[in-house]
């Protein structure tokens, strides 16, 4: 008997159009292990495309690979609507219409809401959705760091909710956590390196390259949140950190966090456009990030962008770090994580890796799409 698991995915950017391509190119791996992944629909920020019938009918893999064809080409997803092969719902219509469809399958066949978007507008739908019955996946960090309120509903089901590329991509992070935490051992603190982006922006200043060529290059290889500043403020660091305190069991928000941001107030979203910050706002960051970095070396130090998670303190910001200490050793996009506990006290768990980019994201988000298959009939 095949396993099928019937999936919504909210969001095909970069991360979304990886995951769907994954989908289909694991689908003779998939069927050699019994399990076939139905996609009923899939949604961006304007509209939803659905098969007519989802009770029957998926989105064939040839309309996947063409929807993103015509996402990577800047395209509307109504252009899909010509094959005749699906339905295409805009703005509120879309909303309700995935809300019908997780009503219609959450308790019966089962569904998975996958949230690869980078918005807080999800939060109402996978709210929602929880109490449909719903599965939820997120690579969006937003849900989980919006009010407790929103919080404890999303986690109410344990099981039914995945999230592992919310923090370090498709590193083992948050389902190491959960086997230190249910086995009773205490973590104490938790340090690491976070962000793609800022690991590779803070390796190349040091190699000499300006911030303003390296953040671009970030945005290009996809590390970046779709609007870098959300990396270079710090936010997207506090809201992993936050995913992690709140695992540990501390009921705190955002604002509960120590953030250093690496821009003045001048250049922040709503004062500057993402293409100004980009184009010109970069360029006046050169000169600080060089002189920071210069001064650090003189001291045989590198700069390190840290999460910090211990008692009752939880801080994100730039830390001056010996240049052959594990954080200082750090390249590229890689994360890195200290897990300290009571079996993990001098020796601690160290997760390490690529720790950004659309690729390893996304192969995180099918492995947890993949592990909640005993939900499904
Ligand atoms: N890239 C990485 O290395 C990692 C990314 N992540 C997370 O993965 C998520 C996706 O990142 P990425 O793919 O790079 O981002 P992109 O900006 O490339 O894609 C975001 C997608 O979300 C869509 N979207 C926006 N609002 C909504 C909405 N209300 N409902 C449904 N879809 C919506 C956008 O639609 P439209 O196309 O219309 O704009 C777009 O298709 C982010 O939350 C990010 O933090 C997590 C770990 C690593
Ligand atoms: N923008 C993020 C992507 C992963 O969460 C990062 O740079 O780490």
């Amino acid at each position: 008997m095949k396993k099928v698991i019937s999936l919504i995915l909210m969001g095909c950017g970069g991360v979304g159009r990886q995951l769907l391509q994954h989908i289909v190119s694991c689908r003779p791996l998939h069927a050699k292990q019994g399990i076939h992944l139905r996609v009923v629909g899939v949604s961006d920020s304007k509209s939803f495309v659905v098969a007519p019938d989802v009770s029957t009918m998926e989105l064939a893999d040839n309309s996947l690979l063409q929807l993103c064809r015509i996402k990577s080409d800047g395209s509307s997803l109504h252009t899909l609507a010509a094959s005749g092969q699906v339905e295409v719902f805009t703005d509120s219509e879309s909303t309700k219409k995935i809300i019908d469809v997780a009503a219609l399958l959450g308790k019966s066949t089962g569904l998975a809401l996958v949230d690869c978007s980078a918005s807080s507008e999800t939060i109402p739908l996978l709210t929602q959705a929880v109490d449909l019955g719903c599965c939820i996946v997120m690579a969006n960090k937003k849900p989980l760091t919006s009010t407790m309120e929103d919080y404890d509903k999303l986690i109410s089901h344990p099981r039914h909710i995945r999230h592992e590329s919310t923090v370090g991509a498709g590193l083992p992070v948050i389902s190491s956590l959960h086997r230190i935490l249910s086995s009773g051992d205490p973590v104490c603190r938790i340090i690491g390196s976070l962000s793609g982006t800022l690991g590779y922006v803070m390796s190349e200043v040091e190699d000499g390259k300006p911030i303003s060529e390296v953040v671009r290059s970030a945005k290009t290889l996809g590390y970046t949140e779709p609007d870098p500043r959300d990396d270079l403020s710090g936010m997207d660091v506090a809201r992993k950190a936050l995913i992690l305190a709140r695992l540990l069991g501390w009921r705190i928000n955002l604002d509960d966090i120590k953030i250093e941001c690496l821009y003045p107030k001048e250049m922040a979203p709503g004062v500057m456009s993402v293409e100004e910050f980009l184009g010109t706002g970069l360029l006046l960051l050169d000169k600080d990030i060089k002189e920071r970095v210069s001064k650090a070396s003189l001291s045989g130090n590198v700069l390190r962008y840290v999460c910090v998670i211990e008692a009752s303190r939880c801080e994100v910001g730039i830390q001056e770090l010996a240049k052959d200490s594990p954080l200082g050793r750090l390249r590229g996009s890689d994360n890195v994580l200290e897990i300290y506990s009571r079996c993990y006290n001098d020796q601690p768990l160290v997760i390490q890796g690529a720790g950004a980019g659309n690729d390893t994201t996304a192969a995180g988000v099918l492995a947890d799409i993949i592990d909640i298959q005993d939900l499904f009939p």
